[in-house]
C-alpha cells in the first residue's frame, strides 16, 4: 500500500528581523501545519502597528524597535537562525546592535540585496556563520525561489538548515556568493518585470476595446494559463510557444513584432542595472 505523506520540517527558533513583504512572505511558509519551529518564531519592525498584525498569529511573539529600543537584542536572544530582513542600508546597523545577544552558534540568514558575506562576518563574533540568500516574494504562496550561498564560516549543516527553512516556501539553489548579485536579477527581481509585463498588457488589451475588466481577466488568465501549462507539461517554452504560432496564423505575426523589438537585449540591460545597483549596494 502507498500513502502520501506530506514532508514534515521541524525549524529551531528563528527571529526576523525586519518583518515587511520579504519576511512576511517566508513566515506564511513556516506557519504551515507540516512546518513546526520549536521554540517559537519572533519578528521585529519599527512599528508597533505591524508588530501588533504579527503577534495576533499563533506561535510569533513580535516586539517593534519604536516601543522598546532593545526590540532586535530581545529577539535574537535564544534564536539559532537571525533572518535579516531589514532595507540593505540598514544591516550593518541592525547587527552593530544585536552582536553581542547573538547565540554563539546562532546562523544569520540575510535576505538583503548587495550586502557582502565579509561585511556581516566582520560585524558579528566569529563563532556566528552567515549565509546569504536571495528569496522572492512568489515565497507568499509556497512559489519562491531562493539563491543560498554559505559564508566563510557555515557549515554543510548550517547550509542544510536553511536550505530548509526556504524549501518550506519554494525551490533553494545554492550558489556562490559571487553569483548571486546575478541570480537577483533573473529571480529576486524577476516577479517584478512579470508584473511590468501584466500590467502593460492590460492596457494593450483595454486600447483594444475591452473593459478594464474584461482586460484584467484575458490577461491574467493567459499569464497564470501558460505558466501552468509550462509547469505541467514540462516542454520546452520554445515549443510551447511554436503549438501557438501557426504557420502564416495570426501569432507569427505578433511574436516577429516582438523579436524585432530586441527582447533579449532589453533583458541583459535592465538585467545589467540591477547587477550594478546591487554592486553600489555592497559598498554601502
Ligand atoms: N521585496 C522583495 O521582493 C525582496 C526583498 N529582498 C530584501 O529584503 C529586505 C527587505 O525588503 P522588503 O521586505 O521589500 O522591505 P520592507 O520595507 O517591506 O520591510 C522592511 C521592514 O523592516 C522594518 N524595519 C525598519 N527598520 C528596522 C529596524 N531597525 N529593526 C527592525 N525592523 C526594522 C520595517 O518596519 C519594515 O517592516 C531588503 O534587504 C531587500 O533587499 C530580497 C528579495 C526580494
Ligand atoms: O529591489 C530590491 O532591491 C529587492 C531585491 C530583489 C527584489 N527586491
Amino acid at each position: 500500500m502507498t500513502t502520501t505523506e506530506a514532508r514534515t520540517t521541524t525549524l529551531p527558533t528563528i527571529a526576523f528581523l525586519g518583518a515587511g513583504s520579504m519576511a512576511g512572505a517566508i513566515l506564511n511558509g513556516l506557519l504551515s501545519p507540516v512546518v513546526s519551529v520549536t521554540g517559537g518564531i519572533r519578528v521585529t519592525s519599527r512599528t508597533a502597528e505591524k508588530a501588533a498584525g504579527f503577534a495576533e498569529t499563533a506561535g510569533v511573539t513580535a516586539f517593534a524597535t519604536e516601543s522598546r529600543a532593545d526590540a532586535n537584542r530581545e529577539a535574537v536572544r535564544g534564536a539559532k537562525l537571525v533572518v535579516l530582513a531589514v532595507k540593505p542600508y540598514l544591516v550593518p546597523e541592525v547587527l552593530a546592535d544585536v552582536a553581542g545577544d547573538l547565540e554563539p552558534d546562532a546562523v544569520v540568514v540575510s535576505v538583503a540585496a548587495g550586502v557582502t558575506v565579509a561585511t556581516m562576518e566582520a560585524a558579528v563574533p566569529a563563532s556566528v556563520a552567515v549565509i546569504r540568500t536571495m528569496p522572492n516574494t512568489p515565497a507568499q504562496v509556497g512559489r519562491g525561489v531562493t539563491g543560498v550561498s554559505a559564508g566563510s564560516r557555515a557549515s554543510e549543516a548550517d547550509v542544510a538548515l536553511v536550505r530548509e527553512l526556504f524549501e518550506t516556501v519554494g525551490a533553494v539553489v545554492e550558489v556562490p556568493e559571487s553569483q548571486l548579485d546575478a541570480l537577483s536579477t533573473i529571480s529576486g527581481s524577476g516577479p517584478a518585470y512579470v508584473f511590468l509585463l501584466i500590467e502593460e498588457f492590460v492596457k494593450t488589451a483595454i486600447a483594444k476595446g475591452f473593459s478594464a475588466e474584461q482586460a484584467t481577466l484575458l490577461v491574467e488568465q493567459t499569464f497564470l494559463g501558460a505558466s501552468e501549462l509550462l509547469a505541467a507539461t514540462g516542454e520546452d517554452p520554445a515549443e510551447l510557444r511554436r503549438r501557438v504560432t501557426s504557420p502564416k496564423g495570426t501569432t507569427e505575426k505578433a511574436v516577429e513584432v516582438l523579436q524585432g523589438a530586441s527582447l533579449s537585449t532589453l533583458f541583459d540591460r535592465a538585467t545589467d542595472a540591477a547587477l550594478a545597483r546591487a554592486q553600489e549596494l555592497a559598498k554601502g
